[in-house]
């Protein structure tokens, strides 16, 4: 009876594999979800197949394939598990660590020969082995998740993986501290005892790893998109969709704490010209090279837009109409000292600026509309000058 429900049990994680291996195969191509990761992730689940599959051709006799071979080919699979993780957070790669730990354990592993006999040896070795790699897969998904989600979220995606890891490692120790477990815990020979408890254990790890994989590729094309839908395609700073957005959250903390909050708009001077001049790639170069250059010099606290074709808007929260206004001089001191380097030489830029700060009974578009006209009277007064909002 525990004989065949442990066969049932095994074909459910070999199949759990194979389903897993092909679904990432298939977000590689055709459905193009994280190609890089995906592939990594399918090639994972049928590496770990495979070793189980080795696995199962176990017996009394000594065979190097069935043991170190499976326990390598599993290995490679973990190892593989963390080059995708690495792929879709864009991590340093950490492969050569990881065949490092696979090559030593090997190495180690042919000291003894591998049978039944010597089974407590290897399945220790495998789990020390295992235990590192989920401790580096669960670090790899702290930094990737660190990015995007909070601490609270983080530290409970990240939890699951810290307990594979710590047991593989408990289990590394039950086996040094008493090698009778052996069989009853760290076998999956093809005995009548194969154990129940360590197949559905398999079973959880499997599932565990692959949803939250799945869940990560998810969270990383949702961050993508999101990030594409507020960000200027050619300057790569933030676009008019997302300043509504920003602008609506800083009034309503001013509307909350009377935190006050400033606007500084900016318009290109004589633009058209650029562009006829030099044509309009020439131009465009002018306003991404532009738009990087202020980026830069701006504090963290300001958010900095496109705000439509040569024209530009820094958000101050928290920042008076002085310190606005100083803020106008930097960026206006900055553009003058600066030339766009082009295919066809240096470029001169200047600009006009409006400054406005929010005031009692002042909604958000009132604002934009007072920066407006101070960055037109800028523009009367001769361009390359600030004006502030009466
Ligand atoms: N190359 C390029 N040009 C753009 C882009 N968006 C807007 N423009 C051009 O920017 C120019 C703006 O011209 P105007 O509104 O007349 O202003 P200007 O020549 O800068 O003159 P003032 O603002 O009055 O100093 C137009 O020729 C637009 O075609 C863009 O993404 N790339």
């Amino acid at each position: 009876m525990e004989y065949d429900s442990a066969n049932t049990l095994m074909q459910v994680v070999c199949l759990l594999l194979a389903f897993a291996a092909v679904s990432w195969a298939i977000m590689v191509r055709p459905m193009r979800i994280a190609p890089k990761a995906s592939l990594r992730f399918s090639i994972a689940n049928a590496c770990v197949l495979a070793g189980m599959l080795l696995y199962t051709q176990r017996s009394a006799d000594v065979s190097y394939l069935y043991w170190i071979g499976a326990d390598v080919t599993i290995l490679l699979g973990v190892s593989c598990l963390r080059s995708g993780a690495q792929a879709l957070y864009h991590l340093p790669s950490s492969l050569h660590i990881d065949l490092s730990i696979i090559a030593i354990t090997a190495l180690l592993m042919s000291l003894v020969p591998p049978s039944a006999a010597s089974g407590a040896y290897h399945v220790c070795l495998l789990s020390v082995s295992c235990a590192v790699l989920f401790y580096g897969f669960a670090r790899d998904h702290y930094f990737g998740f660190k990015e995007t989600l909070t601490s609270f979220a983080t530290y409970w995606l990240v939890v699951p993986l810290v307990l594979i890891s710590l047991l593989f490692l408990s289990r590394a120790i039950l086996l040094i501290v008493d090698t009778s477990h052996l069989s009853s815990i760290a076998t999956l020979d093809a005995s009548p005892q194969r154990p129940v408890l360590v197949l559905w254990v398999y079973i959880v790890f499997i599932l565990v790893v692959n949803i939250l994989a799945v869940g990560n590729s998810i969270n990383k094309l949702v961050t993508k998109i999101l990030s594409m839908a507020n960000v200027d395609a050619l300057t790569g700073v933030y676009n008019r969709n997302y300043l509504h957005h920003k602008l609506n959250k800083v009034h309503r903390q001013w509307l909350q704490h009377q935190s006050q909050y400033s606007v500084l708009l900016f318009d290109l001077d004589h633009f058209k010209q650029i562009n006829d001049t030099y044509g309009h790639g020439i131009g465009d170069e002018v306003l991404k090279q532009t738009a990087q250059r202020i980026s830069q010099s701006l504090y963290s606290d300001d958010f900095f837009f496109r705000f439509g074709g040569e024209e530009f808007l820094v958000l101050m929260p928290n920042t008076s109409v002085d310190q606005a206004h100083s803020l106008a001089q930097r960026c206006k001191a900055i553009l003058n000292d600066f030339s766009v380097a082009t295919a066809q030489g240096a470029i001169k830029v200047s600009a006009s600026f409006g400054v406005a700060s929010i005031s009692q009974g002042m909604s958000s578009e009132q604002l934009l509309s007072h920066a407006d006209k101070a960055m037109y009277q800028a523009k009367h007064a001769g361009r390359d000058c600030i004006r502030s909002a009466a």
